[in-house]
């Protein structure tokens, strides 16, 4: 079974569709004969613009291909990816390379600074490397709402690592691309200054108006998104709107009793 989460479009015209990007039947597997494991069995998902969506799942459920698909990191075996109205699942290498680059941001759990440059340096280096310059007042804004007016001119090693993630959030923020791609990205930080960087990541959707899909496995991290996509097996089993923490423990304390049931029923089969 696979579940379509679909919502309307408004494109045409040279308009912004209200989905950011969109999953048809996208199956992915890997490895061949007995090795074979198919990640993502026929996912059908659209993430609306000007959301914050979390996807959650047990381990080894598929987030991680999932997040990796929808950014144009990782190729499918079938079916099709659309970031806005591209369709990226046939995009050749370099095509792909420049859309990542123009219109993606990414944070992952380690920072990935650059330890001999400073935190202003490290937030511009991909837009210096494409070759674009920096929209000073959307800079400004940046630094401004992750609250690092005060630390530009500091190397990631005089940072913490609160502020290390802060200025890979910016970083991400610098060129206002089109949709933002978290892969735990509180996943190296203690509470409070994973706390921080989830509310940035809340402002940049409020008051920034950006696009946030972020993969986790912290309830609380999920409780920041607007929507949560759950998925088991490589299917999105469920979802759920305006998250809290306690809801979405329970949701995942179930589908674990389910993932528990489905591996014996299995088990017994054989
Ligand atoms: N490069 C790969 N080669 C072979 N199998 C892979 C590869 N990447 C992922 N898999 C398999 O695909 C399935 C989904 O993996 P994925 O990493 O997407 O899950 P996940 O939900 O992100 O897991 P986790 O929460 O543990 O990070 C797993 O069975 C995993 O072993």
């Amino acid at each position: 079974m696979s579940t379509a989460v679909s919502t309307s479009t408004t494109g045409g015209s040279g308009e912004r569709t209200a989905v950011a990007a969109r999953a048809r039947k996208v199956v992915k597997a890997f490895g061949t004969g007995d090795t074979r494991v198919v990640a993502l069995d026929e996912v059908d998902v659209d993430i609306e613009r000007g959301q914050f969506t979390a996807i959650m799942g047990p381990s080894g459920s598929g987030k991680s291909t999932l997040m990796h698909c929808l950014a144009g990191l990782d190729t499918v075996t079938s079916g099709q990816i659309w970031l806005d109205e591209t369709e990226i699942t046939t995009l050749k290498d370099k095509k792909l390379t420049r859309l990542r680059r123009d219109r993606v941001g990414f944070i992952f759990q380690a920072f990935n600074l650059i330890p001999t440059l400073d935190a202003l340096e490290n937030i511009t280096l991909p837009m210096a490397i494409a070759g674009r310059k920096p929209d000073r007042e959307w800079l400004d804004r940046i630094v401004a709402t992750v609250g690092l007016a005060d630390r530009l001119h500091h190397r990631p090693a005089q940072l913490s690592g609160g502020q290390q993630q802060r200025v890979a959030v910016a970083r991400a923020l610098a060129s206002r691309p089109e949709i933002i791609f978290g892969d735990e990205p509180t996943g190296n930080l203690d509470s409070r200054a994973g706390a921080e960087v989830l509310g940035f990541l809340r402002q940049s959707v409020d008051e920034l108006g950006r696009t946030i899909v972020m993969v986790t496995h912290d309830p609380i991290a999920a409780s920041y998104a607007d929507r949560v996509l759950f998925l088991a097996d490589g299917r999105i089993v469920d979802e759920m709107a305006d998250p809290t923490t306690d809801k979405v423990i329970e949701r995942m304390r179930t589908l674990s009793v389910e993932d528990t049931s489905r591996t014996e029923a299995a088990g017994s089969e054989q």
